[in-house]
């Protein structure tokens, strides 16, 4: 198990940007932590690194204590990879040897099976004797993916992993890796913005904002019923609506999260807009509107006229739902 206590930490200048951090991640387990930008994401993954001294609080992976450069003369811990956002490659040598770096060399064909495995896993097998400095940002991601994972690491801390890589490849590499680090029983720790990096794959989520962690849950869990509206706006463009505008019989100081999705337009009744704007997004349309002075975000199949009135309706379930949690409600 991976444990953090009580961890606060704040970098030279003074100023805190972790605060008493709690954590118990199981072995093969897969968390994502996530949180505006400057949150404290990578600073707590180079925590878990040891690659920053806390004054206050642990960290432990079983029974060894992960301790910073002040304790280690090689800053970092053998059991566990950090793959930073500056990635850590040999760019004047080929991909395979930055993959097979760290690999045994005393049974060569062993060794060249492993590397093949790896470049399949992350889609470079066609690149495997190019100099990694003639490779584009998202493909010396990728071999850093393969160059960590060749380490065979207990614990794997990535950093926005999928920063650099075209959305023609994210899925499927997402789907790989995840996949091998679940089968493998990797410990997972994922820093990330991007709401398809955690949703289909983490097992819990962690939000971070203003040095707390404010959440920790399953990733459905946080979607369904997010606490308030930082949390909602990390999966997508959400709103704050007050119920009684919703439900003409509830408590007129109560509002809920709704998600642009749930909105659905109607010309005769539910929550009176003025259309401000229309963006196309592909699949639909994000509307900009406004009510009683509030924006609002909704999806709609056209884009509509600026200046129109129409309504909005939101499913009972979804009230329901986000009425259901009283910490939902503010
Ligand atoms: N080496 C450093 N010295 C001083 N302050 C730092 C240092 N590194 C980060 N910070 C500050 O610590 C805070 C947290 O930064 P961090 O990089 O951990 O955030 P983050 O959530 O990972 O951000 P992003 O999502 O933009 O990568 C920020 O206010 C940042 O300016």
């Amino acid at each position: 198990m991976l444990q953090v206590d009580h961890v606060s930490f704040a970098y030279e200048d003074g100023q805190p940007v972790l605060e008493n951090i709690n954590l118990r991640i199981a072995i093969g387990e897969h968390i994502s932590i996530i949180g505006e930008s400057g949150c404290g994401k990578s600073t707590l993954l180079k925590i878990l690194y040891g690659l920053l001294d806390i004054e206050v609080g642990e960290v432990y992976w079983n029974d060894t204590q992960v301790l910073g450069p002040a304790y280690n003369l090689v800053p970092g811990q053998v059991f566990m990879k950090y793959l930073a956002q500056d990635l850590d490659l040999m760019p004047f040598t080929t991909v395979r040897e930055n993959v097979g770096e760290y690999l045994s060399v005393f049974d060569s064909e062993k060794m060249e099976e492993r590397i093949d495995e790896l470049l399949e896993l992350v889609e470079m097998s066609k690149f495997g004797d190019t100099k990694v400095r003639y490779l584009s940002g998202g493909q010396q991601q990728r071999v850093a993916l393969a160059r960590v994972l060749a380490q065979e690491p207990q614990v794997l801390l990535l950093d926005e992993p999928f920063s650099h890589i075209d959305n023609f490849r994210k899925n499927g590499l997402r789907r790989n890796l995840f996949g091998y680090l679940k089968r493998q029983k990797i410990t997972v720790v994922t820093a990330t913005h991007d709401p398809m990096d955690m949703l289909p794959y983490a097992d819990r989520v962690v939000v971070l904002k203003d040095r707390f962690i404010i959440a920790k849950d399953t990733p459905k869990n946080l979607y369904e019923r997010p606490q308030d509206l930082y949390i909602a706006s990390l999966f997508g463009e959400a709103n704050r609506i007050p119920i009684n505008i919703l439900k003409s019989y509830a408590d007129t100081k109560r509002r809920i999260i709704v998600y642009a999705h749930e909105f659905k337009v109607s010309e005769k009744s539910g929550l009176e807009v003025v259309v401000k704007g229309s963006y196309y997004m592909g699949g639909y349309y994000m509307i900009g509107g406004i009510y009683e002075e509030h924006d609002v975000y909704f999806h709609h199949h056209k884009p509509l006229e600026v200046g129109k009135a129409v309504f909005l309706n939101i499913s009972i379930e979804t009230i329901n739902q986000r009425m259901a949690t009283p910490t939902n409600v503010e």
